[in-house]
């Protein structure tokens, strides 16, 4: 027999806000189980051991949950620290790291041996569920060369890749089987070399072949702010068609990014959100509060909805 102890009752008291917010989850809960989520961790979100610990916290509580996460990672700020140690520089073109058969070493180093074994060793800490891979394995991403376009001129940046196909076996075997996958950006070419692929672009690439329920962007920044640097007003929503607008206005590293959410929801992910790396457990509060955080871009209204509301009105 165990008697509670006085003051039981406030106590339980002060639980019901807790309860609540569990209970906040439930229609998220029953609205994603068994979906799958791409999830993009972007290396500028993760320089801090805790919001890496949160991180890997969260992805395990979807899992647990009943849904799919995938990860797609990228590490730019690694590979410029591992270039940088080895005497190299880093050169971006567009928002493009220019890639050198040696910096694409370095760059396979960095993502496959590096960035992707902390997080799969931060989610296994978990339990056995995160498998490490990257888009040469058993061919997940074929890329072809991308050029970058510099005032409407293509220009060479060597090897770097643009993902041309994605064959989703062995991430839906893993997905089946229980497991987290962490892919590294990293694809193999159809001319059998070795490319280094935009992180945020291989990411909507997957979550375009998987069909995912949802594409979530972790980032540094709380969102898409309306006219940056100017100012930092969140857009919390917009739709496709606002969004290629907006997409000439938009600078380096937000542009990938949001390119590869406008091709996600136009090849039909139900959304795509890009959120702040740098708040602990952004991913669950995204996810599974009534709130949300960040920018979610969503599908363009159906035009005959539209007709007939129209109609009605
Ligand atoms: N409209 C915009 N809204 C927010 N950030 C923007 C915008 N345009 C450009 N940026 C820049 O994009 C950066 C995010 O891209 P990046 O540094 O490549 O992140 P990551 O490493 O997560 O991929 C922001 O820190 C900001 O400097
Ligand atoms: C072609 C290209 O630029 N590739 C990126 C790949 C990593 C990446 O995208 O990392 P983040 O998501 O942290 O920026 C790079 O070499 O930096």
């Amino acid at each position: 027999m165990q008697i509670a102890p006085k003051g039981e009752q406030a106590r339980n008291n002060t639980a019901l806000p807790k309860a609540r917010t569990l209970i906040e989850a439930l229609p998220w809960l029953e609205r994603f189980h068994g979906k799958t989520v791409v999830i993009k961790f972007g290396g500028n979100a993760m320089v801090d051991d805790e919001l890496k610990a949160a991180f890997a916290q969260d992805v395990v509580f979807l899992r647990y949950a009943g849904l799919r996460p995938v990860i797609v990672h990228g590490g730019g700020p690694q590979i410029s620290a591992q270039l940088e140690k080895l005497g190299l520089e880093s050169h971006f073109t567009a928002g493009l790291r220019v890639t050198t058969p040696e910096t694409m070493e370095v760059v396979r180093m960095v993502l496959a041996g590096q960035v992707q074994r902390e997080l799969v060793g931060l989610l296994n800490g978990h339990g056995p569920f995160a498998v490490g891979m990257t888009g040469e394995d058993a061919h997940t991403m074929t890329a072809v060369k991308r050029y970058a376009e510099v005032d409407g001129e293509q220009v060479d940046i060597g090897l770097v890749g643009d993902i041309v196909k994605v064959d989703t076996g062995a991430v839906k075997a893993l997905l089946d089987d229980g497991r987290i996958p962490v892919i590294s950006s990293v694809a193999r070419g159809l001319d059998g070399h070795v490319y280094n692929v935009n992180a945020d672009t291989a990411a909507a690439a997957m979550a375009v072949a998987l069909q995912a329920e949802m594409l979530v962007v972790l980032t540094d920044v709380e969102g898409l702010f309306v006219n940056w640097p100017e100012s930092d007003d969140v857009i919390s929503q917009l739709t496709a068609g606002e969004l290629e607008k907006l997409l000439p206005t938009l600078a380096s590293g937000m542009l990938p990014k949001m390119e590869g959410c406008l091709h996600a929801v136009r090849e039909g992910v139900g959304t795509a959100r890009v959120l702040d790396g740098r708040v602990q457990h952004s991913l669950l509060l995204e996810i599974f509060t009534d709130a949300g955080i960040g920018t979610m871009v969503v599908p363009d209204p159906d035009p005959n909805e539209a007709i007939i509301e129209g109609g009605l009105a």
